[in-house]
């Protein structure tokens, strides 16, 4: 089989207690993951990742449809399913906070099936790997968040299950032990045959670690593709051009027509243009317009389009088709 999870159209309504509004967390959402497959689960706040990472390792219950994990139903036939999964949820619920570092490996490793013969090396690998070491005897509850984190993704490591569900694994770490957990996750996505699921609206972390992302807003997918194919797709080239002397009217308005988001920094000396072109060749129409004054060009800086960029747009409902295209008329 190739798809290690299907999920088909689940839906999650939440009601306030209080005010009984209804708030429609997930609303038929619908992707599959390939088995050794890194995935990002990208969304603003309040897009409905942690609910669909919750409905998917059976936590919650999908209002409606269904998740298979390994074609097993985890509804259906739960503790079956869920021994392919790990998850790390966010505020690493899967500690004893009273237990040291290793006291918290070593019950786990039991809990999730490793064999008595194997703790002690896959406690000391880990501890290696993650560098806690030489916190290995330190109560969970004293150490810092970050190094919480860490632990909580090493044990949800111990057992060789084929699936990770990572829910906002960097939200709250310092900038260094930040980096320390996403180099460890790359080094878990490279690893074979384990399935990854992150979840986060951190965009670094999903362009570094993973090859698909699924984004969602307002509960539903409104993106599930390769970053790569998603950075070709919306590949908008934005230029900057210093130019030696003022453009004139007419140049203006022809720029103005026929090039998206026009930025034109006359207060200058030497005034600068910036233009965003879909195709590199689009910048031989904007020479043309400059050739009819002479207007000398004294540099031309390029800014290729980020992730984060294209990330706002789509969550803003922008396709490649709602960006109007250059037009095509010469001048
Ligand atoms: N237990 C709950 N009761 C009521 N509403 C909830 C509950 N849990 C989540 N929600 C609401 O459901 C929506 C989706 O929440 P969810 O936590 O799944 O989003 P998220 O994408 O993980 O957001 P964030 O990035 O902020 O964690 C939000 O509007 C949230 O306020």
């Amino acid at each position: 089989m190739d798809s290690i999870i299907e999920v088909s159209g689940i839906t999650k309504v939440y009601q306030k207690r209080k005010t009984k509004e209804k708030i429609q967390a997930v609303d038929n959402i619908s992707f599959q993951v390939k088995r050794g497959e890194i995935i990002g689960l990208l969304g603003p706040n309040g897009a409905g990742k942690t609910t669909t990472i919750k409905m998917i390792c059976g936590l919650l219950k999908p209002d409606s449809g269904q998740i298979l994990i390994n074609g097993v139903d985890n509804e259906k036939h739960r503790l079956r399913a869920l021994t392919h999964i790990s998850a790390v949820l966010e505020g690493s619920r899967n500690l004893y906070w009273r237990l040291t570092v290793r006291e918290n490996l070593e019950y786990f490793a039991g809990n999730r099936g490793v064999s008595r013969k194997n703790v002690a090396s896959r406690v000391e690998d880990l501890l290696q790997k993650f560098r806690l070491k030489d916190k290995e005897t330190e109560l969970v509850n004293r150490l810092s968040r970050g190094m919480q984190q860490k632990l909580a993704i090493a044990v949800a490591m111990l057992a060789d299950t084929e699936v990770i569900l990572l829910d906002e694994p960097t939200l709250g770490l310092d900038i260094e032990t930040g980096y320390e957990v996403r180099e460890i996750l790359k080094a878990i996505a490279k690893e074979e045959n384990r399935t990854v699921i992150i979840s986060s609206h951190d965009m670094d972390v999903i362009q570094d670690i993973c090859e698909r992302t699924i984004i969602i807003n307002q509960g539903k997918v409104v993106t599930d593709d390769r970053i790569e194919d998603l950075l070709k797709l919306f590949e908008v080239r934005s230029y900057t051009i210093t130019l030696g002397e003022h453009l004139n009217e007419k140049q203006e308005h022809l720029i103005k027509e026929r090039f998206l988001d026009y930025q034109y920094e006359s207060n200058r000396i030497q005034p600068k243009l910036s233009v965003e072109l879909l195709k590199t060749e689009d910048i031989y129409q904007l020479f043309d317009i400059l050739k009819l004054n002479e207007t000398p060009v004294e540099a031309i800086d390029r800014e290729i389009i980020q992730f984060e960029q294209v990330f706002m747009k789509i969550v803003k409902g922008e396709t490649t088709n709602g960006v109007d295209q250059v037009k095509s008329q010469s001048v």
